[in-house]
């Protein structure tokens, strides 16, 4: 039987290429670091059945009309912001995306963020480089407690329980904002759940996990920074459109949260001049939430399998309901 034409934005992990292989004839944007030009993608699905797309690949009615043989889209991401869902479901396109396979390294990076910002790690590290480390003195690169603090997740799916699990170790009061009430979310973690507001005033570490919809762009700005404490943490491993960035930068220049950790930004890539970077209260690094290695491949597997799977007319693990 011939097999379906797949498109792949990019090359993958050799579990995930040897999967698509078996079942599909594999047409790709080869190249390891350059993301796939728009003519290209909208070239390379010309023939295609299935897409496997990243995060930074925008799959719109343009694209699903240059593919009119697309069955399938499988984002290699959680987050499906990247993806127009009405148009897929218009044109009959199944899509999927990773959930799950990236909760805990996600949660990991919050944690690492949070604590870098808290305990000002890389302005520790810049001052010793430029030869600024003098002789120890009380009141020397202090820093704000994040044990016994209180950490206020917004979006506790999936990444935002695991950010309060991790919390039991460092003996936190803990908060939750979702859009409702979440009597497990409750039980599994102990957290408290708060209007939106309140989690702000009352939180000593802010972490955003909600996925980026029309209702969460631009949910955190200068109203919102200037509810929370002034010592606060601000930290956001979601998606940086969330952020309004410019009211972001002028709230950390004014010190209120005192500190930000941000692997999401409005624009990405960053460059070397962006305004974020120029702060000394804020951590920066460059949508790295889901980096390690193993779970680079996990998601690269499971998107994968969700490809060949409608494809072959099976059932996909992660399929999004339309
Ligand atoms: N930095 C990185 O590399 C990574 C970033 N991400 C991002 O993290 C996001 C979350 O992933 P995951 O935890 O798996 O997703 P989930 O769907 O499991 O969790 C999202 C949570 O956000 C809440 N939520 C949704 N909309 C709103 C809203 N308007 N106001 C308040 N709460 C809201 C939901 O609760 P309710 O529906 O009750 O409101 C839910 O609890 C992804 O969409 C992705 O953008 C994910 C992986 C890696
Ligand atoms: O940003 C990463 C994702 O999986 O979503």
């Amino acid at each position: 039987m011939k097999k379906p034409v797949v498109f792949l934005t990019r090359r993958l992990p050799a579990a995930a290429m040897e999967m698509l292989a078996a079942a599909c004839t594999i047409t790709l944007w080869d190249d390891e670091v350059r993301p796939c030009p728009r003519e290209a993608l909208l070239n390379g699905v010309a023939e295609a059945e299935g897409l496997l797309s990243l995060l930074t690949d925008r799959v719109d009615d343009e694209l699903l009309a240059a593919g009119p043989h697309l069955r399938m889209v499988a984002n290699m991401a959680v987050g499906y912001d990247n993806l127009d869902l009405a148009a897929c479901r218009r044109r009959g396109v199944q899509v999927s995306n990773t959930p799950g396979v990236v909760t805990e390294t996600t949660a990991d990076l919050a944690w690492a963020l949070m604590l870098a910002a808290a305990r000002r790690l890389v302005e520790g590290q810049k001052l010793i480089e430029a030869g600024g480390w003098g002789p120890w003195y009380p009141m020397q690169m202090v820093g704000v407690d994040i044990y016994g603090s209180r950490l206020g997740v917004v979006g506790a799916g999936r990444i935002g329980q695991a950010v309060l699990r991790r919390a039991q170790g460092f003996g936190m009061a803990l908060g939750y904002h979702n859009r409702t009430p979440n009597s497990a979310v409750e039980a599994t973690t102990g957290a408290t759940y708060l209007a939106l507001d309140e989690l702000l005033s009352s939180s000593d570490v802010v972490v955003v996990t909600v996925p980026l919809s029309d209702e969460t762009r631009g949910m955190f700005g200068a109203r919102e920074f200037a509810l929370m404490k002034p010592t606060a943490i601000f930290v956001n491993v979601a998606r940086g459109p969330i952020v309004r960035e410019a009211e972001l930068v002028a709230a950390l220049q004014a010190g209120r949260p005192q500190a930000a950790g941000i692997d999401v930004f409005e624009r990405e890539p960053i460059g070397p001049d962006h305004p974020l970077l120029r702060l000394p209260n804020c951590v920066a690094v460059p949508h790295i939430g889901s980096a390690t290695v193993a779970t680079r491949t996990r998601m690269a597997t499971l998107a994968a399998e969700n490809l060949v799977a409608v494809l072959t007319g099976k059932a996909a693990p992660s399929l999004l309901n339309l």
